[in-house]
């Protein structure tokens, strides 16, 4: 047979089978007729990226190039689909194959049908109006011969079995009250997409609010072994709760650095953080800076590290083999079901389950920052706790008007998402004030940035004065070169290591009436903040966006939230908005407190410090297309 060119070969075991032996060293190409299920007969070649085919008998020539309806009839001619997006292919046996190579007198194809055996190939198709959505896609091929339908199956199998990457077990959380209670529901629509990739699932349909938190704290390292990741069917509060089940028990991390007259229980209890007296930090010297020894330098305190272990051994060596953080296999997966669900928008583009799904089962992965969170004192009043409290969050870490919409919201659940609307207008008639202190990190990042990142730091800078110009700033998408960049050691140490060798670090400080304290691990994009709180934050950047909202005239105020809900809008071009991009930050009340808001769940906190750790864990998705 000779096609374009080429020379193929017949593959005499299957005549129906040509083998071109250029393979170019990537296994030999195949080629063979077939009918494609409502399109009509098609060369169809498989070669080491994917499958391509050709329509043989289109449309005759008279009718070519015009259109049927509107519709171009040319554009279905030929098509081709990568095997990095095919999750499944099957074979189906004997049944029937729609033909639609018969145009009538207007152009318009008829289809007629014909029984033979056929496969399946289930891919992956985007929305040509919104990329970053992706609809499953399915292609049923037709042949007389059952033999060379098997061969087809094997070989794109073959194929399938060589893409990397792909998990074939995971661990399923479904919150079944989750946003407006569709967590079971969106489970259901999905759940097809995983057994047809062959990825065995097992479900856990959670009872009550920390269900899922003491099962992944609980799970022994052989048992998490078993798994290729967790998949989170609910909000970001759920995921937060899988987050930090799995967090709390194996990840053993210093505490955040902070400022020499921070929290004295840090130095009394002789646990994580033990300064290096003469070590000193070069800045400038200005009022609103803490130039006394000013970057303690962190070592892992032995008792610290076995404080850190579950009383039931979890995260023990005797318990199988280790599971280390961060883990170059084991990934996180979201499927949207909850209320805000602002950690998969930022993490695939768009806010929809089949999308999610689809990241899972191809084994996508992108890196996250997580941000540790630790309380040092619950209230004013209380003694500094023995055992400081560490909570992780994915997204954001928020004070006062952020924390007050979660609390009112609480009262009015049964509204579903619609609560945090209603509370949140509530929360902005009050327009409460918080007294605080911040000491936060300003790292000059210009030896380790690259010059793209250049233009955000000198933004940040101006960030007081004003905002940076839009042409400066980098949105965070797919293949990001800011999050993908080398750090300059392995995460999740990388930040301290930049912070020991600190002559380019300093702590700054805010203190004054703040309307809301908030810190953005990404972007936070969400349907009520198209661009997100900080709309050039990146997924895996080793950075923290500390927003600070001093108190303001109400009006002002207003103005501001009408920008965050604004696409293109500019929030943070006030003089009242603070915005640093730090890495670590810590924060005491004075007075009136509100409460902690963390990936939307509820912390109450007198005095805390955080810190982040980039890309510490990685998640199935691959980042947003747009
Ligand atoms: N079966 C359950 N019953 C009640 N609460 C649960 C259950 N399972 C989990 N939870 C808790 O519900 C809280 C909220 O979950 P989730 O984040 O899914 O919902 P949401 O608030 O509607 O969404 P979002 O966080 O996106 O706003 C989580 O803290 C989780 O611990």
């Amino acid at each position: 047979m000779e096609r374009n060119g080429d020379c193929l070969v017949e593959d005499k075991s299957h005549p129906d089978i040509q083998v071109d032996g250029q393979g170019q060293g990537q296994g030999p190409v195949l080629t063979s007729n077939f009918v494609l299920d409502h399109a009509g007969e098609v060369v169809l070649t498989l070669n080491s990226n994917g499958l391509s085919w050709n329509l043989i008998e289109f449309i005759d020539k008279e009718h070519g190039g015009s259109s049927c309806l509107g519709i171009k009839l040319g554009s279905k001619s030929e098509a081709a689909i990568k095997f990095s997006d095919v999750y499944a292919v099957d074979f189906i046996g004997w049944g029937l194959v729609q033909e639609t190579t018969l145009a009538n007198a207007r152009g318009c194809l008829l289809g007629h049908g014909s029984e033979m055996y056929r496969f399946t190939v289930h891919g992956v198709q985007r929305s040509m109006t919104q990329p970053s959505l992706w609809a499953p896609s399915v292609y049923t091929f037709g042949h007389k011969d059952m033999n060379t339908c098997q061969v087809w199956v094997d070989r794109i199998t073959a194929s399938l079995n060589m893409e990397t990457g792909r998990p074939k077990s995971l661990l399923v959380f479904v919150h079944p009250k989750s946003g407006k209670g569709n967590g079971c529901r969106t489970w259901e629509a999905v759940a097809p997409i995983f057994s047809r990739a062959k990825v065995k699932t097992k479900v856990i349909v959670t009872q009550r609010a920390g269900h899922a938190f003491d099962l992944m704290f609980s799970l022994t390292n052989r048992e998490l072994n078993t798994y290729d990741g967790v998949v989170a069917v609910g909000g970001d509060g759920f995921f937060n709760e899988i987050l930090n089940g799995l967090l709390s028990s194996r990840f053993k991390a210093p505490y955040p650095p902070a400022p020499a007259d921070f929290v004295p229980s840090v130095e009394n209890d002789g646990c994580v953080m033990v300064r290096v007296a003469n070590e000193t930090v070069a800045g400038p010297s200005d009022s609103s800076e803490d130039n006394s020894p000013l970057l303690p330098r962190f070592h892992l305190n032995e008792s610290r590290s076995t404080k850190f272990r579950s009383t039931d051994g979890c995260g023990d060596a005797d318990q199988g083999p280790e599971f280390s953080i961060p883990n170059k296999w084991f990934r996180f997966g979201i499927i949207p079901a909850g209320s805000t669900d602002a950690i998969v928008i930022c993490t695939t583009g768009t806010r929809d389950p089949m999308t999610s799904a689809l990241h899972i089962v191809l084994g996508k992965r992108v890196c996250l920052d997580i941000a540790q969170v630790v309380r040092w004192k619950t209230t004013s009043t209380s003694t500094p706790e023995d055992e400081p409290c560490v909570r992780y969050a994915a997204s954001f870490a928020g004070y006062g008007f952020y924390g007050d919409v979660i609390t009112e919201s609480e009262k009015y659940r049964w509204m579903g998402p619609k609560r945090y609307d209603y509370a949140g207008t509530l929360v902005f008639l009050r327009h409460w004030s918080y007294e605080a202190e911040i000491a936060y990190l300003e790292v000059n990042s210009e030896k380790t940035s690259s010059a793209s990142e250049k233009g955000l730091q000198s933004g940040r800078k101006r960030a007081l004065w004003g905002l940076p110009k839009k042409s400066e700033r980098k949105a965070c998408r797919i293949n990001c070169d800011v999050c993908d960049r080398e750090p300059t050691s392995t995460p999740p140490s990388c930040h301290l290591s930049l912070l020991q060798n600190s002559d380019e670090s300093r702590w700054m400080r805010s203190k004054g009436r703040f309307l809301s304290v908030g810190a953005a691990v990404i972007s936070c994009r969400n349907e009520r903040a198209p661009d997100g709180l900080v709309a050039d934050a990146h997924l895996a950047d080793g950075f923290l966006h500390l927003l600070l909202i001093k108190e303001c005239p109400h009006a002002l105020y207003l103005w501001h939230l009408t920008q965050l809900a604004r696409k293109g809008g500019n929030p943070l071009n006030f003089d009242f908005v603070e915005h640093h991009k730090t890495p670590a930050f810590t924060f005491t009340s004075i007075g009136k407190e509100s409460v902690w808001n963390l990936d939307g769940e509820l912390f109450q906190a007198h005095q805390l410090s955080a810190q982040v750790f980039r890309g510490l864990i990685s998640l199935f998705a691959s980042g947003p297309e747009v």
